[in-house]
This record gives structure tokens, sequence and C-alpha cells, in this order.
């Protein structure tokens, strides 16, 4: 047996200690070779040890293979693999802890009552609205418009599939009434329709057909409150983020840029009238620059056309007057040209400011004499595309980073992009419109300005709606190309487009006509669109890869075969691509034959032909649109979650997690403030010890990286296990004891103690969120034995435990707690 030696405990002596035999494989490792010198843990360096230690893991002595049980009953290493994937997350998210939490309380109250602000304009909305409807997302369905296999969700049932609607007597009466029936996966249910109307939500949008995983049950709904619970607190992670990234930003600060004296002249020079969306977007960018400390983080939210360059021309003009460089991001390089003759042409004026674009069809000396001019300062605004974020390109006084289309740009160019936000100004143009209910909801959350009307001159599109007939496509491409436009012919799929060439060439001999699609080399479909923009190519004949970016105001008529496989969304801002200048334009979407399409299509294609006014089709699409303005907004987090709850719902419970933003908050208590009256007295065998070589020291380390936070303690614990492998059991209650308390300490519990079978914790909680925490937990085990009491959370335990027993089910239930902090904002 293993002498026992008594080590200087963390807050409580050592207790004499046996180990259980399980664990007696693990000193086998104890006969390891040694590694020298011993355990090396820094705590003022806590990060690069670990990847030092990382790196060099091949010189590590191994630990035994540890059997399943083993691995099985690992809890530490289950938390941490959990702490590290939340961490890694915020990590990419640029998250870190930054303040202390009086400071963000005052914040979350700004941002709070910013919102505020947003929500009441919207009440305004619908009072103007006449009607006292709500306008734009309205959650619940008129059970009339449903069709016969659509998907609904019922609130406190699930998903289940409409049916039909029909008369039916109720219980207790002869007079018979509608009733709403749905199927569900175990029997068919009846509601009557004024009740339908207002307990149950649509599954998918308008025109999208997803089907669900699985219909729910009605006879068993735990499945679907597990859903639900699920969802919201998905939802609840996106929310915290957002917020946790603005007050992040808030913490930035860079001096304001003095007001530019030329500007009233730059401003002069803008040959049309602002509307007022774009004068508001004008004062938004100029406050954020000449008047807060803080460097701006705004995006211009407006439909393609709208006149969203000319904010980010102004901001361009005061950062560059102020004698810092401004770059200028596209996410292809046919835009990036595009940006750059506009930019060009309206900086004409001023020839002291240089202009340059970097492109990739430059030569190797070419791009090396930019990248130096950019360098030494002599290029003071540089458009080009996400070669601009390279490692080469070094600026020399870098102010304003305006980014167009964020969301085209990939994974690693967004963090890249997100990496600049902290020190330099940030203009985003997204041509994404967002809903006005979802960005009024949104106010207070992230920086936005909405451009959502059109300039004054704009001719609504001529949208026409009929059967594929040869002859209509001809005489359309004709008209067109005798008042010297250009055409778009959009189909929805790569195949076929041939077939569509071959045609059109044989109707137009001497016409230059050209195909587009994603799958094409990217130099290849650039060399096409390059063409296309120059008007050399008069028709192109395309998927729907144009459906964002492209500005070619002499292409006025677009042609869409096989409307009927498109989105709404969709032909929404295909039919955008046109009608960008003062000419009429014309969008006609073809279906192949009527008795092809259902009703329900039909109709819908109807109301976009009837949705003709600039703006109108905004509206029909505008839930559509909600998905990918929200997605533009919170930087596309996966809107998975919608798949689980269905569209609605997941909207009604986004809105009302971000109006109780301020009530989902967790004040963690310090560490050292927190007590653990639970006194384990343990011994580590002597093997052991004299294996850690300094243990008292290792001990140190390990309570030190507790205090610092649980990113370290779980770098300590990986550390210990992966340079000593796994701890006897001593030494496990002993590091799940240092869990406890720092589990407890964020989490705002600042004393556990036991009473006989209770265990009770004092905590600063506020009752919202230990319910939020406590829907979310995975166990029942723990959820059914935990009950809140005023500062209290209490458990009753079946019997009363032993004291190791005791520390490892508070490790437990801390776990699954703990669990849910990424949900709650932690200051
Ligand atoms: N207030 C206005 N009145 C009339 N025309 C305007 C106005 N503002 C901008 N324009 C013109 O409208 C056209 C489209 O504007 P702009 O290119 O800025 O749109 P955008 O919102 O940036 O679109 P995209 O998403 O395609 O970049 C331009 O030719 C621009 O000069």
């Amino acid at each position: 047996m293993s002498s026992l030696c008594p080590i200087p405990e963390l807050s409580t002596p050592f207790l004499s200690k046996t180990e259980p035999s399980s664990s007696s494989k693990l000193y086998r490792k104890l006969l390891l070779p040694r590694r020298v010198p011993s355990f090396c843990y820094n705590p003022s360096r806590p990060l690069k040890l670990t990847n030092a230690l990382y790196t060099e893991n091949v010189s590590l002595p191994k630990p035994p293979p540890r059997t399943a049980s083993e691995q099985e009953r690992d809890s530490i290493s289950l938390l941490n693999e959990r702490i590290r994937r939340d961490y890694s997350k915020r990590d990419a998210l640029s998250i870190r802890p930054v303040m202390d939490s009086d400071e963000a309380g005052r914040y979350i109250q700004l941002v709070k009552e910013q919102q505020q602000r947003g929500l009441q304009k919207l009440k305004g909305d619908r009072a103007k609205d006449g009607k006292g409807g709500e306008k734009g997302f309205s959650y619940k369905v008129d059970p009339y418009n449903l069709r016969s296999g659509d998907y609904v969700v019922h609130k406190k049932v699930g998903i289940g599939r409409f049916v039909g609607i029909k008369f039916d007597v109720p219980k207790g009466s002869n007079e018979p009434i509608e009733y709403v029936f749905i199927e569900y996966a175990d029997g068919m249910a009846k509601l009557p329709v004024k009740q339908a109307a207002r307990m149950l939500y649509r599954y998918n949008l308008p025109n999208e057909t997803k089907r669900p995983r699985t219909l729910s049950k009605l006879n068993d709904t735990t499945v679907w409150e597990r859903r639900k619970t699920k969802g919201k607190v998905a939802i609840q992670k996106m929310v915290v983020d957002l917020m946790e990234l603005y007050l992040h930003r808030l913490k930035q600060r860079r001096p304001p840029y003095p007001k530019a004296p030329a500007m009233a002249e730059f401003v002069a020079q803008f040959p049309y009238k602002p509307t007022p969306d774009q004068k508001q977007a004008f004062i938004d960018v100029e406050k954020d620059l000449t008047e807060r400390e803080t460097p701006m983080d705004r995006l211009i939210c407006g439909d393609v056309g709208f006149g969203k360059t000319e904010v980010a021309l102004r901001a361009i003009f005061c950062v560059v007057s102020a004698g810092k460089q401004a770059m200028v991001l596209a996410p292809t390089i046919v835009l990036a040209k595009q940006h750059f003759d506009v930019i060009s042409e309206r900086f004409s004026p001023y020839p002291d400011i240089r202009l340059g674009l970097l492109s990739r069809f430059q030569t190797r000396s070419e791009k090396e004499e930019y990248l130096d001019m950019i360098k030494n300062g002599h290029l003071d605004i540089i458009v080009g595309t996400h070669s601009l974020l390279g490692s080469r390109v070094v600026y020399n006084n870098l102010g304003l980073l305006v980014v167009d289309e964020e969301q085209r740009f990939g994974v690693k160019q967004k963090e890249k992009i997100a990496s600049f936000k902290t020190s330099v100004d940030v203009l985003t143009l997204s041509a994404t419109p967002i809903p006005r209910t979802l960005y009024l909801a949104l106010t207070g959350f992230r920086d936005a300005s909405l451009i959502s009307t059109p300039p004054p001159e704009r001719v609504p599109i001529r949208t026409h709606l009929s059967a594929y007939s040869k002859e209509k496509v001809i005489s359309a491409i004709k008209y067109e190309l005798d008042r010297d436009g250009q055409v778009f012919y959009v189909l929805p799929r790569i195949k076929g487009l041939e077939e569509v060439m071959e045609f059109l060439e044989q109707s137009f001999p001497d016409t230059e006509i050209a195909i587009a699609h994603g799958k094409q080399y990217s130099k290849q479909l650039e060399d096409t669109m390059e063409k296309f923009a120059q008007g050399e190519i008069r028709i192109l004949i395309c998927t729907n890869i144009v459906e964002s970016g492209l500005d070619i105001q002499n292409a006025n008529t677009i042609i869409i075969q096989d409307v009927q496989q498109f989105g709404l969304a969709q032909l929404y801002q295909l039919r955008g691509r046109v009608g960008r200048a003062d000419k009429e334009a014309h969008a006609y979407l073809f279906y192949p034959d009527k008795s092809l399409l259902s009703d329900q299509a039909l109709e819908r294609l109807a109301a976009l032909e009837e949705c003709c006014e600039l703006g109108q089709g905004f509206q029909l699409a505008e839930r559509d649109m909600g998905i990918r303005g929200f997605g533009t907004i919170f930087g596309e987090q996966q809107t998975g979650d919608v798949g689980n709850v269905g569209i609605d719902l997941f909207f009604e419970m986004l809105f009302e997690s971000l109006s109780k933003v301020d009530e989902h908050r967790v004040v963690p208590v310090p560490y050292q403030d927190v007590q653990i009256d639970v006194n384990i007295n343990t011994h580590l065998p002597s093997d052991y010890i004299n294996y850690l070589e300094n243990p008292m020291e290792i001990i140190g380390e390990a309570e030190e990286a507790a205090k610092r936070d649980m990113w370290s303690l779980m770098q300590f614990a990986e550390n210990l296990r992966r340079q000593y492998g796994k701890e006897p059991y001593s030494m496990e209650i002993l590091l799940k004891k240092l869990y406890v308390r720092r589990m407890a300490a964020d989490l705002g519990i600042s004393r556990i103690y036991a009473s006989g079978k209770m265990v009770v914790m004092n905590t600063n909680m506020s009752k919202q969120v230990y319910k939020l925490i406590t829907e979310s937990m995975a166990s029942d085990i723990h959820r059914n034995a935990l009950i809140y009491e005023g500062d209290q959370i209490k458990a009753e335990l079946l019997l009363e435990l032993p004291r190791e027993q005791l520390i490892n089910w508070i490790f437990q239930c801390l776990s699954e707690l703990y669990a849910s902090l990424p949900a709650l904002i932690k200051y």
C-alpha cells in the first residue's frame, strides 16, 4: 500500500485516504521515466506554456491507456472539452471579458435604452399603420391561408401537418363549428379555428417546403419541450454574443476625427438630392467619426442601387482628409473595379488624394510597386478584394475599412475583418434589406443605418408573369437591344444554359452573348462579368450568381425562366438587378406551363407581379429577408436552430430574447469570496507526490489557475494530465473542489454548504436566469432536485452523502448549470 503523506491543503487539512482499487492501474505510469525538468506550469504565461506543451507533446511520457469505464466517469475531461468548445467559439468572435460589472451595467443600460427607443418607434409605426395590426412580422397564421400539407407549429404540442378545415359538432352542443385538423406523429388533432389563429405558427417561409425531421407527438410533448428549450438557449447565446461583442467594442478608444473643412465642398459635388434615409446615414456616419471616441462599426443597409456608396465616399473623404488611409474591400474583382471607377470619378476634383486598385490581374512588379506605395503612405484610398487582407499588405496609417457585402467573404476573411474592428473604423455596406421590425428590435445591439427608400427618379420595374413562349422572349430581348440596353437571362440550373445559348444565338446572330455560372473558373467568370459590365456582352445567360452585387445601369431587362423554382427573396433580388438608373426596366417571369404549377405557387408569383412598386416587393419578401438580414446583423450565426422550432416561433423567441437582454445577466462573485463549506481532507498517495516532484508548488498553481478563470483551470488540469497522466482519486476530488469554486464564482454563487440531505447555494442569480439555466439542464436528476428560493438555490438529496460523493454531486450539478453560461451576459 502506498504510504501517505500530508500536504498543506487549499483551505482545509488533508485527511488520510486509501486510493480506490480501480485507480491502482494509474500508478503504473509512475514507473515511467520522469520528465525533467518537472512540471513547469507558469501562471504568468499560461497560454504560451500550453502551446509549448502541445508542440512538445511527443517527448512526454505517455500515460497508460485508460479503460472505457475510467474514460466514462471522467467528468473533468467532459467539462474541459465543453469549455474548450465554448471558448474557441468566443475566441473566434474576439470576445474577451474586458470590463467590470458596474461598467458593464452602464453599457447594458445604454443598449437597453436605445433598444427601447427602437421598439417605441415600432409601436408608433403600428399606430400609423392605422389597423393596429402588426406590420412586418406577424407570427401567427391565418388558418384559412393554410394549404393541405403545410407544416404548422403549435406552441404547446409541436410540429404537425395541416390537413384541412371542417365543420364538426363540439361536445355538449349541437351547433357545428369550424375546426382546424392537424396531423401529428401519433394521431390527428382538431382545434377550433379561433383558437388555431392564436396558437398556430408557420414552420416554413411562404414558398419554402422544408420538411421537419419528425412530426411531434400529441401524447408526449417532452421531445417538443426539449427542442423548444434548446432553441431558446441557442437564440439566447446568439444575442449574448452580439451583446458582448458590442460591449467589447465600446471599450476601444481612438480620438474623434476633426470635421473636415473641405467636406461641405465635397458634399456639394454630389449631383443628386439625397433621400431622407441617405441624409440620416450621412449624419450617423459623421457622428461616429467626428464625435465618438470608439471606432465606428456601422452597417449601411439598403437595397441595391438605393445609394449606399455615397455614404461610404463621405466617410472616406473625412478620414483621408485627416491624413489617414482608407481601404475598400469588395467580394469580387468586378465589384472592386466598379468601386474603383466610382471613387475615381467622385474624387477627381482632388488630385492630391491618391487612389489604387490592387488586383490579381496585375503583374508581380506592378503589385510590388503598389504594396510599397501602401506601406509608404503614397496611396490614400486602396480598393481591392480579399487580397487586401493578406499579411503582405502593410498599411502606413489605416483609418477606415469599407467592406462591401461582408457576408460574401469566407470565414477566415471575416475573422480578419473582425480583427480590424478593434483598431480602425469599419463601415459595412449590405444590399440585404433588413426588415424594419428586425432592425428596430436590434437597435442598440449593432449600429446600423437603413436606406429603405429608393432615389426619387427611380422608375418601378415592370414585371410580366406568363407561361414560357419563345416569341415573348425574342420580343423582350429585341426591345431591350433596340434601345441599346443589355439583358440578363437567368435559369435555375447550369443544365439548360447551353440550350438557351443555342436558341439565342440563332435568334440574335450578330449579338455578343455569353454564359456565366458558379462552376466556371473564376478568371473566366470574372472576364465574362467584366465584359458584360463594359457593355461588350449584350446578353448574359446565367444562373442566380448574379443575384447580388453587379450594378450595370445599362442592363434593364431580366428574363427568368422556370420562375417557380426560385424562392421569393431570390426573385426579388434578381429582379433588383435591373432598373438601377432612370430607364424603365422589365422583368419577365416565365413558368413552363400553368398546369404544372400548384394554385399556391401561381398565387405567390402573381403577388410578385402585382408588387411592382418599389419597396412593395420588399414588403412581400420581408419575412424571407428577415432571415438574411438577421444573418447580416449577427454575422451569420447558424440559423440551423430555425429548423428545430420553425421560422415564426424562432423569430418570436428571438424578439423576446432581444427585449430581455438585461434580464439574462449573471454577475460573477470574486473567486476569493466563494465559500465551499464541504470539508474534504484528502491525502495524496506518496508515489504520486514523489512523481509530481514539487507538489506544493503544483497545488499552489492549481489554486492560482482557478482564481484566474475557468480557461486557466482547464489548461492546468489538461497540462497536469498530459504530463503526469490521470491523477489519483484524491487529486481528482481536490481538482473538483477547485472547479466547483470556480464555477460557483462564475455563476454568482457565493457560498455552498450542506445541512443534512440539503445542499444550499447562496446566490445573486435572478429568478429568470435560474429558470433559463435549469430549463436547459441536460439531466432531470439534477434539475428535479433543485428549488429556487429568494437568494438561495437548494437541493434535497435522497440521502446524506459522504463528503467526497457530495463534492462529486455538486461538481456534476454545477457543470450542468455552467453549460448555460454562454447564454448569459457575464459581467
Ligand atoms: N439621392 C439620389 N438620387 C438619385 N440618384 C442617386 C442618389 N443616390 C445615389 N444615386 C445614384 O444611384 C445609383 C446607385 O447608387 P449606389 O451605387 O450608391 O447604390 P448602392 O446602394 O451602393 O448599390 P449596390 O448595392 O449595388 O452597391 C448610382 O448611380 C448613384 O449615383
